[in-house]
Formats: structure tokens, sequence, C-alpha cells
């Protein structure tokens, strides 16, 4: 039997998709051990690997076959646009991609002004203002704390995730226009699906009944 290998994302939603994973008997409980520098966990017995990687790269080895299945961000599968399935919604994570900005950058917005939109998520921006919106703004890439952005004046508006919506409160800006709801997913690799289609299934099919049966306790 050829190991099955799985991608995490690294991050704010690592600790809960390990949880789910041992919850359905998939133990990978060793990565949980922040001390270790080891990348890639081995379960010889039920021919399991596991491996965290930064969330933009988890597309991108299951697009390869490097991993047959990951777990990510809809916002990293949106931005990345690899050949991948996405299976299953692990209703974990939930936040929204949205655009925001100082409550008066919406009459800019309405108008289809020339503006500036600072991002994380260059890919994302231009779909929703090109290709949905027929507006043709300039997008300014950023890495972090994009908020920053029409405060000190590098943009009007900026499209980045809102879950609970401090950070915009805090600094003094609002929600504009919300583009799409975000969660975490399962994705697979397209020729792992084929070939691995009894054991991937199984795995669909106990995530997607353990999802349930939390959501119906409200967890
Ligand atoms: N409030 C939130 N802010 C950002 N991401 C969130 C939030 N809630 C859920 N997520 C999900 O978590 C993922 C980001 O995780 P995390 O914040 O650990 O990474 P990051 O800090 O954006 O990555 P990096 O350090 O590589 O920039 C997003 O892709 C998104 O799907
Ligand atoms: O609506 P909230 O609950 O406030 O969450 C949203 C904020 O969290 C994320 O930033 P993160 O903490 O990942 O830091 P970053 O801006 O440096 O990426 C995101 O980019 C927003 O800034």
């Amino acid at each position: 039997m050829r190991y099955l290998t799985f991608a995490l994302a690294k991050g704010r939603m690592a600790k809960k998709t390990m949880e789910l994973f041992e919850a359905i008997g998939l133990p990978c409980e060793e990565m949980k051990d922040e001390g270790t520098r080891k990348l890639i966990f081995v379960n010889e017995e039920l021919k399991l690997r596991f491996f965290l990687a930064k969330a933009n790269d988890v597309p991108t080895y299951v697009e390869y076959g490097a991993a047959d299945i990951g777990i990510v961000g809809k916002d990293t599968i949106l931005e990345e646009g690899r050949r991948l399935y996405e299976v299953l919604d692990l209703g974990i994570g939930k936040c929204r991609m949205c655009v925001c900005g100082p409550k008066d950058a919406a009459d800019k917005l309405k108008h289809h002004e020339l503006i500036r939109v600072a991002t994380k998520y260059p890919g994302i921006a231009k779909d929703y203002f090109y290709n949905k919106k027929h507006q043709t703004v300039e997008i300014i890439k950023l890495n972090g704390s994009i908020e920053l952005a029409p405060i000190v004046g590098l943009s009007e508006v900026i499209v980045d995730i809102v879950e609970t919506g401090s950070t915009l409160r805090e600094n003094g800006l609002t929600v504009l226009e919300e583009i799409v709801g975000l969660s975490a997913r399962m994705v697979v690799n397209q020729v792992s699906m084929k070939i691995e289609h009894e054991r991937i299934s199984r795995i669909i099919t106990d995530m997607r009944a353990l999802i349930q049966s939390r959501e119906q306790d409200g967890r």
C-alpha cells in the first residue's frame, strides 16, 4: 500500500485541523510539538504521512501530487488558482473576504473612480474588481497589517479578511462590500482521487460525518 500524504496549512487553523484528523482516527498529534524541527510525520501502521506547510504552498503540493490531500483556507485556494478538487468545507476558520476602508470611500466605489486597493490577495482583488465589477483599480500587494494602508494614504481601500471586525473598528475602518465567505477546505489531488478513490472517499465521508455531528452539537 502506498503512503497517503497530507499537507496542512500552518498557523491559526493548524491545531483545529489536527484535532479533526485525530477525531476520525488519523493520528497526527506528533506535529503539535512546537519544539521539533522535524518536518514530516510518518505513521507506518496506517501508511500515512502528515506535514505542515505555509498556507500558500499547500495548493502547490496538492496540485503536483506531493500531497494527496490538503487542508487550507478558501482564500488561499482562490488566490493560488491551482488545479485540484475542493471536496469538503471543514467549517473552521470562518471569516469573510471584504473590501474595507473609511466610510467616505463608499462613494468612490459607487462611482467607479480609479482607486488604489492594498491587499495580500492581488488575485482575488483583481478578479473581483476587473471581472465582476468591471472597475479599473490599481492593486498594491502588501504582506500584512493591511489596515494600515488607507490610514497612511497608501490606498483608498483594502481587500482583506474580516473575522470579528475588531481590527477594522479599532482603526476607524468599515466593511464596504463583501466579496466571499471563507473557511478551511479539504482539497485533493486530481490523480490521487482516482487511484486512491476508496481510501480518500472514506476520509471525506468520515470527516463530513464528524463535522455534521459537531455542528448539530453547536460546536
Ligand atoms: N481573522 C482571520 N485573519 C486571517 N486569517 C483567518 C482569520 N480567520 C481565519 N483565517 C484563515 O486562516 C488563514 C491564515 O492563517 P494565519 O493567520 O495563521 O496565516 P497568515 O498569518 O495569514 O500567514 P503568513 O504568516 O504566511 O502571512 C487564512 O488563510 C484564513 O483562511
Ligand atoms: O476581523 P478580525 O477578527 O479583526 O480579523 C481580521 C484581521 O486578522 C488578520 O490579520 P492577521 O492577524 O493575520 O495579521 P496580518 O494583518 O499581519 O496578516 C486579517 O488580515 C485582519 O487584519
